[in-house]
């Protein structure tokens, strides 16, 4: 049996009014065809601390629920698309808080990874980790031209790449080529990402990549719902269903590792880092 969330019958189009909302870590619209668009605001990097990811769930529940056409993911910060995991949540971490953070994580991924609706990300700026495995959810990634990276660096900030997010990266490039660059923490230049086929198209700004985010949305409009969203899942299904069985040892490993000493060092020097550079800007 299928799960009933994914038996999506029809798409509404409502006006851009009845389902826009703003909240306070985020912004969602409603373009006249129905598509939303989704924007990350929570300054200055959008780093994903628990009541942002919290925030994203909550919000595709919604776009879920209100039948919208598809989203496209983007960000209000013009050089950073997502900074990633907020890196202050995991340094001398309260384990309540740390907990809360990562199942905040699992939580958002299997949502935008499962979604039964069309989804493309409108990558307007840097996205480490976390920025990267949001924009790798989505369908259709579209990234802004410039001296932007892209990749899932988490090993250079000492933790290990979690089973379900190698296989999501393993879905959209090559095993090879997301062997190479996630066990050493590799970023790839837009230039590179687009070789390898990590992000499927460049754009002159943000305005040409939401463009051409809802072009590939509007692909849909011909297709039955229930025939794009089954397919779907049926792709992903062998990442979704043992990241369903293992969350809680997933949880558990995730703790373990970031509190050992050596982690909480590497995480204490890399926010040291950060406000160096700041410094010397
Ligand atoms: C089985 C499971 C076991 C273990 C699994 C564990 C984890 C596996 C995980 C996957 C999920 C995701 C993990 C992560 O996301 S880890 C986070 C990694 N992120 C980074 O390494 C990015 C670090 N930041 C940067 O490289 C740059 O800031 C960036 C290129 C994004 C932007 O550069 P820019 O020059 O525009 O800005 P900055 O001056 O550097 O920063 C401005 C401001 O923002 C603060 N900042 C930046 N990044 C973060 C962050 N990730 N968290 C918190 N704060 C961040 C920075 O300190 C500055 O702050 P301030 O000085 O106060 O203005």
């Amino acid at each position: 049996m299928f799960p009933l969330r994914l038996l999506r019958t029809a798409r509404r189009v409502l006006p851009a009014k009845s389902l826009s909302t703003t909240g306070q870590l985020t912004d969602l619209t409603v373009d006249n065809e129905g598509i939303a668009t989704l924007t990350l605001q929570r300054a200055p990097v959008n780093s994903l601390n628990v009541e942002l990811l919290q925030e994203l769930t909550t919000v595709l529940g919604q776009v879920e629920k209100d039948k919208a056409k598809g989203l496209v993911l983007t960000s209000a910060s013009p050089s950073v698309f997502s900074a990633g995991l907020d890196i202050t949540e995991m340094y001398n971490p309260n384990v309540e808080r740390l907990t809360a953070l990562w199942t905040s994580l699992q939580d958002l991924w299997a949502t935008l990874y499962s979604a039964p609706y069309p989804t493309a990300v409108a990558i307007n700026g840097h996205a480490p980790a976390g920025g990267c495995m949001m924009a790798l959810c989505c369908e259709y990634r579209t990234m802004v031209s410039g001296r932007y990276t892209i990749g899932l660096n988490e090993t250079a900030v000492g933790i290990p790449v979690p089973e379900w997010l190698i296989g999501t990266m393993c879905k959209v490039i090559s095993q090879r080529e997301a062997e190479v660059a996630l066990n050493a923490g590799l970023m790839f230049t837009v230039e590179e990402a687009l070789k390898v086929g990590l992000i499927d198209e460049t754009a002159t700004d943000k305005a040409d990549a939401i463009e051409k985010s809802k072009k590939f949305i509007k692909r849909f409009d011909k297709i039955s719902p229930i025939a794009h969203s089954l397919t779907k899942q049926r792709f992903r299904s062998d990442v979704l269903q043992p990241f369903a069985k293992n969350r809680e040892a997933d949880l558990n490993q995730f703790k373990y590792v970031v509190l050992q000493p050596e982690v909480q060092e590497l995480l204490g020097q890399i926010i040291q880092k950060l406000k160096q550079k700041k410094a010397a800007k």
